[in-house]
């Protein structure tokens, strides 16, 4: 049995529901214990209090040595950490180690940015000087999800951590192992205890943390989760909500010279980690013609070839889905376009290999109505062919959504175009639409989040400023009107 809870630096069974997790790929059990009840949750987070007063009061420089060593850890720890999110989540061994390439690049990018944007300023000024400071927030909960495991939370409790918050961290019940690696790195690190605290469960004990004494939430997970959040902190200016959520992202291909290279980005962008990636492109809207017919084909040419297999096959492009529920949610989201009027280019089908197995899929949505704006997490494409690139646009923006998008095309005009009009956080130019950088702000508009957008721009959500007037001596004040 695992251990469900982490206070004060020390792993406990919890009290909580039990649960286990599965690998996708096998079946095999590669997590089972109990969560953390209520109670649990409230010494997490008494603990993560308790820890504060010191970790927020010692110099910035002693608490980057800390997280600078944690990078050194998680080093040490990439191939464990790679297995374990493969054998909990499914994605292939290849993905898995740039996750865990990435939770030890986020420690460098968190230290650049919370110099740049949450650090110090001093001016002088005719009564002194001025200051600028900023200041933690306190006890942050960070909520993770399952496809990123490890990168999306350390993403929340790196640049937390730095800023001179403390962490209770509620893992995803579907990926739950690779959070005791990072905990052990931390230890490794000289991280204080209490400074980070972890409760596993799954919906009881993330709304226990909810309702706790926390004053800021870093949630990343879906729109629906998000929204709910976001409704249950209203009226609640005092607790800082961070919400990274999904998108419904579109990908314009609008005549570049290389078919090829177009079918290459819009297979990448739809199909990386089977799907499972916030910023994969769900919509490929391309020019009625035989340009378009051409890439469309070039596209499902390179669906029917993509390897698939368990984690750890040779060569696999991706894995299985997260469970056998996500594969059903798949086919069952495909099934409901098709009604819609979508025509099947290359159905996503589950394979006889049982567990969360699919295949990637192409459905033609042009003609069908009412199509829901929601986003599929799994390897489905939806095709849309439209007459002009103001019609290619307007398509791409129709959406409540606002994460990701792209534009395939060799034309500079184009792009200028694109790059005004289409409203995506991140948009990218003859790239794949998922793969974005930990250096740049990553979030967007609409039901995507909430104006907090992470990786780069981390550091502001987790800590505020304060700005100072310095005069060492009272002196008497003047002004027009004013008693002398
Ligand atoms: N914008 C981003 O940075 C980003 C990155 C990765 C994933 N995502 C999104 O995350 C989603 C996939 O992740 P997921 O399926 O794990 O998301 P999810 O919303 O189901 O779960 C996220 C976390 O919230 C918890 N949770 C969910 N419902 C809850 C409830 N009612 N009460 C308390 N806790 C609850 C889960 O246990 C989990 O820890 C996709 O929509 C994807 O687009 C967004
Ligand atoms: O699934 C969603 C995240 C996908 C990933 N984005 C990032 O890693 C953002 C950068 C960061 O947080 O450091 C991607 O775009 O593939």
């Amino acid at each position: 049995m695992a251990d469900g809870v982490y206070i004060d630096g020390k792993w406990s069974s919890g009290n909580g529901e039990r649960f286990t997790n599965r690998c996708p790929a096998t079946g095999e059990v590669v997590w089972d214990g109990q969560g953390a009840d209520a109670s649990e949750v409230d010494a997490a987070v008494k603990s993560a209090r308790d820890a504060f007063g010191h970790w927020a009061h010692l110099p910035q420089g002693d608490r980057t040595a800390v997280l600078e060593r944690y990078a050194d850890e998680v080093g040490k720890r990439a191939d464990a950490i790679a297995t374990t999110i493969s054998r909990d989540m499914g994605k292939a061994l290849w993905d898995s180690r740039g996750e865990a390439a990435t939770i030890k690049a986020k420690v460098a990018v968190s230290v650049a940015a919370q110099v740049e944007r949450a650090g110090s300023k001093y001016q002088s000024a005719a009564f002194g000087s001025a200051h600028l400071t900023h200041r933690p927030h306190g006890v942050m909960a960070v909520f993770g999800p399952f496809n990123f495991p490890g990168h999306l939370p350390n993403g929340h409790i790196v640049p937390a951590l730095l800023a001179g918050n403390t962490c209770v961290f509620k893992p995803s019940e579907q990926a739950p192992g690779v959070a005791a690696i990072l905990a052990d790195a931390f230890e490794a690190a000289g991280l204080p205890p209490g400074c980070l605290n972890i409760v596993h469960g799954g919906r009881e004990t993330g709304g226990a943390l909810l309702n706790a004494p926390i004053n800021g939430l870093l949630f990343t997970g879906s729109a629906k989760t998000g929204v709910a959040f976001h409704k249950h902190f209203a009226g609640r200016p005092e607790v800082m909500l961070a919400l990274e959520m999904g998108g419904n992202n579109p990908l314009i291909i609008w005549d570049p010279a290389d078919v090829d290279a177009a079918a290459d980005i819009a297979a990448q962008s739809a199909f990386l980690t089977t799907g499972q990636r916030c910023s994969c492109a769900r919509r490929v809207i391309l020019p009625e013609g035989a340009f378009g017919d051409a890439v469309v084909d070039a596209i499902v040419a390179r669906a029917k070839k993509l390897k698939i297999g368990a984690w750890d096959e040779e060569d696999i492009f991706m894995g299985p889905l997260v469970s056998e529920d996500a594969a059903a949610a798949a086919t069952d989201f495909q099934m409901m376009l098709s009604k819609a009027g979508g025509k099947p280019l290359r159905r996503l089908k589950r394979m006889d290999r049982g567990g969360g197995f699919v295949t990637a899929g192409v459905i033609d949505v042009t003609d069908a109505h009412h199509i829901p704006d929601e986003e599929l997490f799994g390897p489905l494409m939806q095709v849309i062919r439209v007459k002009s690139f103001d019609e290619a646009i307007t398509r791409a923006n129709a959406t409540r959504y606002g994460l990701s998008g792209g534009l395939v095309c060799d034309d500079d005009a184009r792009w200028v175009q694109a790059h005004q009009q289409m409203r995506a956080g991140i948009l990218n130019r003859n790239r794949p639409t998922a793969g974005a950088s930990g250096a740049m702000p990553f979030g967007g508009p609409g039901l995507s989040g909430n104006f907090r957008p992470g990786a780069y721009y981390a550091a502001d959500y987790c800590a505020w400023p304060q700005a100072s007037q310095v005069s060492d001596t009272a002196v008497r004040m003047t002004a027009q009107g004013f008693p002398k």
